[in-house]
């Protein structure tokens, strides 16, 4: 069982307060959605948990270990993380791009290259029939599902991935939340999504995370998190229901 644990952290960034003392947790066999406004702090927290940022208070506990004092090869295996902003890669194939997920495991050339585990995040994200294509030439929705194929191949026990959905069309958006869903609940991974659609983070996710200026505003079932005046307030929109799942309809008068 792996739990990742953000225990009271707060962090500062040119003098501006950007997370105020957050805590939060995620367990194998979970998806947690992280959701608030923009500049709400998701990613700033996202970067903590995958121990890419250290706070200035609290700690990161990644099983009882201190993310800031593990190796960083070892941390590499057990947290994979897909970031926000999608760079378009060099000119590689989009297979080669996939296996450089294989790194963290000391992994590279053809032995990367030849993983199986490659050739099922191909499938998964639904570029096994792109994998010769030159990786500089995707379009932009095949670029972020690209990020989320090299992130599938680390087969790391703890997946976070910053707005996965966002550049995708509403089948492949589906397509991703189903693969998170399937690698919580059938394969024991523990799951944290950054997400603004309120849709698919009432319908896939096990627990909310609502931030509202780099505080946690709500966190628990998305049926009590998504309510309707709590939505009303920090997002300022009203929202329509399809049974209960909110979709937001017009801004606050
Ligand atoms: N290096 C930095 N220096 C100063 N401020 C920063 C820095 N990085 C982030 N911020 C600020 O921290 C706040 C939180 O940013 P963050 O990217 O975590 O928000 P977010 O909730 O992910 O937003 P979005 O939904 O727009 O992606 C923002 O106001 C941002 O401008």
């Amino acid at each position: 069982m792996t739990c990742l644990l953000a225990s009271d952290v707060s962090l500062s960034l040119g003098g501006r307060h950007i997370l105020r003392s957050v805590t939060m947790s995620v367990q194998s066999g979970a998806v947690v959605g992280l959701i608030g406004p923009n500049g709400a702090g998701k990613s700033s927290l996202l970067r903590l948990l995958a121990g890419l940022k250290v706070p200035d208070t609290g700690c990161l506990l990644l099983d009882d270990q201190n993310l800031a004092s593990v190796p960083a090869h070892w941390r590499a295996r057990q947290i994979a993380f897909m970031p926000q902003e999608i760079v378009r890669p060099p000119p590689m194939s989009v297979r080669h791009v996939a296996a450089l997920g294989r790194l963290a495991h000391g992994e590279s050339g053809s032995v990367a290259f030849h993983h199986p585990k490659v050739t099922e995040a191909l499938e998964q994200t639904g570029l096994l029939q792109s994998a010769d294509r030159p990786a500089h030439r995707l379009s932009g929705g095949e670029l972020a599902r690209l990020s989320l194929c090299r992130m599938l191949c680390v087969d790391a026990p703890v997946l976070l991935a910053d707005e996965p959905v966002a550049a995708l069309d509403p089948a492949h958006a589906l397509m991703v939340m189903s693969l998170f869903q399937k690698a919580a609940h059938q394969d024991g991974k523990a799951v944290v999504v950054v997400l603004h659609d309120l849709a698919l983070a009432a319908r896939f996710c096990d627990q909310l995370v609502l931030m509202q200026d780099g505080a946690i505003r709500a966190h628990g079932l998305p049926e009590d998190v998504l309510a309707e005046t709590l939505v009303r307030d920090v997002y300022q929109v009203t929202t329509r229901r399809i049974g209960t799942i909110p979709v937001p309809w017009d801004l606050c008068p």
